[in-house]
C-alpha cells in the first residue's frame, strides 16, 4: 500500500511534470509568436508609444488630415520579421529590411515593423515641395535595403513641435547600425521655422527638395484641393488677382509655394548649399533610375536602385516598381498621384511662366542647377 501509495505518487508527480513542460512549451510559443508580430516589443515609450506607422496606401499617407488615424493602426503581421528573428547578421539586416518594402503596391499594405533596432532622428528627411514628386522618390529609396522610412508625413517641424523631440523620435522606424532613417514632409520646404528647428535637431542632416516647374506644380496642387472640393473657383480667378486682368496673386500658396528661391535663401540661412540634393521631379518621371542614382551618391548608399526596379506603365502614363522580390504584384503610386490636370487657358499659363522666370533663374543660381523650366 505504501509502495502502491508511493507509485501512484511517482506517476502522478510524472504526470505533473509532462503538463508543466507541456504548459511551459505552449508559453513560450506564444512568446515567440508575439515577439514575431512585433506585439512585445519592449523598448521604452513615449506617450505616443503606441503608435505604429504602417505604410498602407499612398494617398492616406500623404493626407495630412488621416496622418494620426494611420499612426493608431495597429500593427499587422510582416513577412520580414521571421527573416530577422534570429539573431540578424550584417547579410540578414540588409535582406530583412529588403522584405519588409517587398509585396505592395498602391492598394495592398506593406506594414513595416521591425522589432530590431534602434529608432533614431532622420539623418535624411524630404523637405519639399508639395507636388513635386516627393512619395514617387520616397517610395522608390524604400527599395533600397539600408533604407527605412516613416509612410506617412509626421508634419513634426511644421505643425507638431510642442510635441518634442522624443515624440518625433518615437515615430520613427528602427534602424540598424549603416541604415538610414528618412521621413518626407513636403511643406517644410516653405515653413518659416522648419529650418531652424531641423538644424537644432542635427545640424548634419541631409535635405532633399524634389522641385518641378512651378507652373505645373501649382496647377496639380490646384488639381489635388479641386478633387477634395469640387466647388472650387477656377484655377486662373485664384491665380491672378481681380480675376483675368490683375497681376499674379503670391497670397495664394500654389503660387506662393513655387517661389523656390525665396524658400531656399532661408533655408540658406541655417545649412550650407552642400546639404542640400535638388532633384528634378520631371526627371524623376523621364529617368528614374538616373534621378535614383544621384540620391543614392547623395546619401552615400550603394546605387541598389537602378533601372531594373522601374517598368514604364502605359495605363498610369508614370513609371512604376517592378515585381519586387518575392511579391506577386507590380507597384505603382496611388489614384491621386499622376491624374489628369485641368484644362487652364493658355494665357493663363503664358502670364505664370513670366510671373516665376526671374526667381527660377535665382534658384539655377542658387542650386547651380539649370531645370530648363523656361
Ligand atoms: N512614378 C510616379 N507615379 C505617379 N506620380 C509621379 C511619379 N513620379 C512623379 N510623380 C508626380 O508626383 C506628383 C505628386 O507629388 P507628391 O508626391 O510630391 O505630392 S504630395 O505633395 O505628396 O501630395 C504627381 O503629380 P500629378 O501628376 O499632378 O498628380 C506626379 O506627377
Amino acid at each position: 500500500m505504501g509502495c502502491s501509495g508511493c507509485r501512484v505518487r511517482l506517476n502522478f508527480g510524472k504526470a505533473l511534470s509532462r503538463v508543466s513542460v507541456f504548459f511551459t512549451m505552449v508559453l513560450i510559443f506564444t512568446y515567440f509568436f508575439y515577439c514575431l508580430t512585433g506585439v512585445c516589443d519592449s523598448a521604452p515609450r513615449t506617450l505616443h508609444g503606441q503608435q505604429q506607422l504602417l505604410h498602407t496606401d499612398y494617398d492616406a499617407l500623404d493626407d495630412l488630415g488621416r496622418v494620426f488615424h494611420k499612426l493608431r493602426a495597429p500593427p499587422r503581421l510582416f513577412r520580414a520579421a521571421s527573416a530577422s528573428a534570429s539573431a540578424p547578421s550584417n547579410a540578414n539586416r540588409t535582406s530583412s529590411a529588403h522584405a519588409e518594402q517587398v509585396g505592395a503596391d498602391e492598394s495592398d499594405a506593406i506594414p513595416v515593423s521591425n522589432t530590431f533596432g534602434t529608432k533614431r532622428f532622420p539623418q535624411a528627411i524630404i523637405i519639399g515641395v508639395k507636388k513635386g514628386g516627393t512619395r514617387a522618390l520616397l517610395e522608390f529609396l524604400r527599395i533600397h535595403p539600408d533604407v527605412r522610412a516613416v509612410g506617412a508625413e509626421p508634419h513634426f517641424f511644421d505643425r507638431f513641435y510642442d510635441k518634442g523631440l522624443e515624440w518625433y523620435r518615437d515615430l520613427m522606424p528602427r534602424t540598424l547600425d549603416g541604415q538610414i532613417t528618412m521621413e518626407k514632409t513636403p511643406s517644410y520646404f516653405v515653413t518659416k521655422e522648419a529650418p531652424g528647428r531641423v538644424c537644432t535637431m542635427n545640424r548634419q542632416t541631409k535635405l532633399i527638395v524634389v522641385v518641378r516647374d512651378p507652373v505645373t506644380r501649382a496647377v496639380s496642387d490646384y488639381t489635388q484641393t479641386l478633387s477634395k472640393n469640387p466647388g472650387l473657383p477656377s484655377f486662373q480667378s485664384l491665380a491672378l488677382k481681380n480675376s483675368s486682368a490683375g497681376p499674379i496673386d503670391t497670397a495664394w500658396s500654389a503660387v506662393r509655394i513655387g517661389l523656390y528661391a525665396k524658400h531656399l535663401e532661408n533655408w540658406l540661412q541655417f545649412f550650407p548649399l552642400s546639404h542640400f540634393l535638388f532633384v528634378s521631379g520631371e526627371r524623376l518621371v523621364s529617368d528614374p533610375a538616373g534621378e535614383m542614382g544621384r540620391v543614392q551618391d547623395f546619401l552615400g548608399l550603394k546605387r541598389v536602385v537602378s533601372d531594373k526596379h522601374f517598368y514604364f506603365n502605359q495605363t498610369k502614363g508614370f513609371p512604376c516598381l517592378k515585381k519586387p522580390e518575392g511579391s506577386s504584384r507590380p507597384r505603382c503610386l496611388g489614384k491621386s498621384k499622376g491624374r489628369p490636370h485641368p484644362l487652364i487657358p493658355t494665357e493663363v499659363l503664358h502670364r505664370l511662366r513670366d510671373f516665376y522666370r526671374p526667381f527660377n533663374q535665382r534658384f539655377y543660381q542658387m542650386s547651380g542647377q539649370d531645370f530648363g523650366w523656361d
